[in-house]
């Protein structure tokens, strides 16, 4: 059906004897990718995209590496084992090989990886992600390349041809999701699900995590940021992803990035399944988050712990995560281990924020835990490093500097930006090394974002932020209450008696060099390449051709 359908589209468009001669096209090379275009765009194709296809084809070599390589060699051990176990023969898989002394030498029998990876593409446009994937990552069994528009299909089948990867990669032409319910009908199931949508992903979510393999790749990208971290659709933002992002703050693309994975996490457990994201990033106008999910009942135990809401002030910008249930480990009388689940008490503040007196906002339920695996980051950027080339690999620095900063990031959520704070004390920005140094004195780590330039994530609670600004504006004699607003959040920071209230604290803060703080710099002095590099004119997200 799927072939007679596909058919019908080669006939339509692509008649067998106008084979596509590269001179109807423009070429575009892209990776090791080549893409026909025909003058009149009628398939979507953005240029600014490279960053997110070269780490994508990047991120699938390394989920190789970590995950999909060792998990087929323990299967096939155990088909091995069970084997030998069935016809009574040694578990040893070696051989006795002579050497030219007439000596004996035991040798160990090596399997070469073979080709297994069966990709799915569900939202392909011109099929240059899939020819990319069948060019570049190794051990790829099958791409399939699916699109609902007729003139994609084309662009596929044609691209395809033109790049000679027929042999891998099969262009289709459905509605994603049909596809993906029909694939689970017949148990067809993909390692890795690649779902690059126009906007939101919430429409492809629930069929994908029902059609990919345990311990499979899921790559998800969103660009519909002025839902996911704009301050005008609060309730569209709830309605697509199940919670509300932290609208008007500097951490709004971390909420981002914790709502999309919210929204995957929450969705997985209908199916017994939980994720774990591997790698989160925002990036220029679009979120990209890199989940592993696996069918794990036990796990899923864990996502009312593993997700919150935050209370966020609308004055001074201090939020409070709070996470929506409650585990401890507890011990029968027999004394066997089990977990206790319970309920999160709350609320965990008042109305009025205790630093500057502004209205709590409440924001969420969103994803609570780690964004990355920093092991998984590690192969990555050793890929990259190792493997990969400028010529090829146009965004290779970008990828570097970006994960460079993911990899140091605390897992604490959210961060603050010593600009804005300094801006509501009415005081000119400290550097970030002095907040760090601050911060470090009184026993806090502090690391930089890849979400935001200068900003800090910090495992201090806002109590000792405050005190760490109030204080340094103190010292430095920079404070000029008289001539501040009695009414602003700043003045009442500034005059309020109980930040500080620790005498510990007066004592130990000191904004001298220290470790936290040489930590923070060495990362800055890399030079770390975050934006990409001579974007087109008016670059961003793309329309839909018409
Ligand atoms: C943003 S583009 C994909 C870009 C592509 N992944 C790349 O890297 O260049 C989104 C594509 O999804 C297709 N599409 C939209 N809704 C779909 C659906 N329900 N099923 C299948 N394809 C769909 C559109 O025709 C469009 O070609
Ligand atoms: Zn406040």
């Amino acid at each position: 059906m799927i072939k007679a359908a596909i058919n019908r589209v080669r006939n339509r468009f692509l008649s067998p004897a106008s084979k596509p001669s590269a001179e109807k096209f423009n070429v575009v090379t892209e990776g090791k990718g080549h893409i026909l275009f025909p003058e009149k765009e009628t398939v979507f194709y953005n240029p600014i995209q490279q960053f997110n296809r070269d780490l994508s084809v990047t991120c699938i070599k390394a989920w190789d590496n970590l995950y999909g390589q060792p998990k087929q060699e323990q299967a096939r051990a155990r088909k091995q084992n069970k084997k030998r176990t069935s016809e009574g023969r040694s578990q040893e898989s070696s051989k006795k090989r002579k050497l030219s002394d007439g000596s004996e030498e035991t040798v160990k029998h090596q399997q070469q990886p073979r080709s297994y990876i069966r990709i799915l593409e569900a939202l392909s446009a011109t099929g240059l992600r899939a020819i990319r994937y069948a060019h570049e990552i190794p051990h790829v069994k099958e791409i399939v390349a699916n699109d609902l528009l007729p003139a994609a299909v084309e662009a596929i089948q044609r691209n395809v041809d033109h790049n000679g990867v027929g042999h891998l990669v099969k262009p289709n032409i459905d509605d994603a999701n049909v596809l993906m319910y029909r694939n689970k009908a017949q148990h067809k199931r993909y390692h890795v699900i690649d779902l690059d949508p126009y906007g939101t992903v919430t429409p492809f979510v629930d069929a994908a995590l029902q059609n990919i393999e345990d311990d499979g790749l899921m790559l998800v990208t969103c660009t519909d940021l002025s839902v996911l971290a704009g301050n005008g659709y609060p309730e569209k933002c709830f309605a697509l992803y199940g919670g509300v992002n932290m609208a008007g703050h500097d951490a709004t693309h971390e909420s981002a990035l914790r709502l999309v994975l919210n929204l995957l996490g929450q969705s997985a457990a209908k199916y017994r399944k939980s994720i774990e994201p591997v790698l989160s990033l925002s990036i220029d106008f679009y979120v990209r988050v890199f989940v592993k999910v696996r069918t794990n009942p036990l796990e899923v135990k864990n996502l009312q712990n593993n997700t919150m809401i935050t209370y966020m002030c609308s004055g001074c910008g201090a939020y409070h995560n709070q996470r929506m249930g409650r585990q401890s480990e507890r011990e029968t009388k027999k004394g066997n281990k089990f977990v206790k689940y319970s309920l999160a008490q709350g609320p965990p503040v008042s109305q009025r924020c205790p630093h500057c007196g502004g209205a709590h906002h409440l924001t969420g339920p969103m994803y609570a835990g780690p964004l990355h695996n920093k092991e998984f980051i590690q192969e990555v950027l050793r890929i990259n490093r190792e493997e990969h080339t400028d010529e090829v690999y146009k965004t290779r620095k970008r990828i570097e500097g970006m994960l460079t900063l993911a990899q140091n990031e605390l897992d604490t959520p959210f961060y603050f930006t010593p600009n804005r704070v300094s801006s509501i004390l009415k005081f000119q920005v400290p550097s970030l090394k002095t907040v760090v140094a601050g911060l470090g004195s009184l026993g806090y780590a502090s690391s930089l974002t890849h979400a935001q330039p200068s900003s800090l994530k910090t495992d201090a609670p806002w109590d000792a932020i405050w005190y760490v600004m109030k204080r340094y504006c103190e010292d430095n004699k920079l404070c000029n209450l008289e001539k501040m607003n009695a009414n602003s959040f700043g003045y009442k920071i500034l005059t309020n008696a109980r930040i500080g209230r620790d005498g510990d604290n007066n004592e130990k803060l000191s904004f001298a060099p220290n470790d936290e703080s040489a930590r923070v710099e060495n990362l800055r002095k890399l030079k770390i390449v975050r934006f990409q590099e001579n974007p087109e004119r008016n670059w961003g997200p793309k329309a839909r051709p018409t």
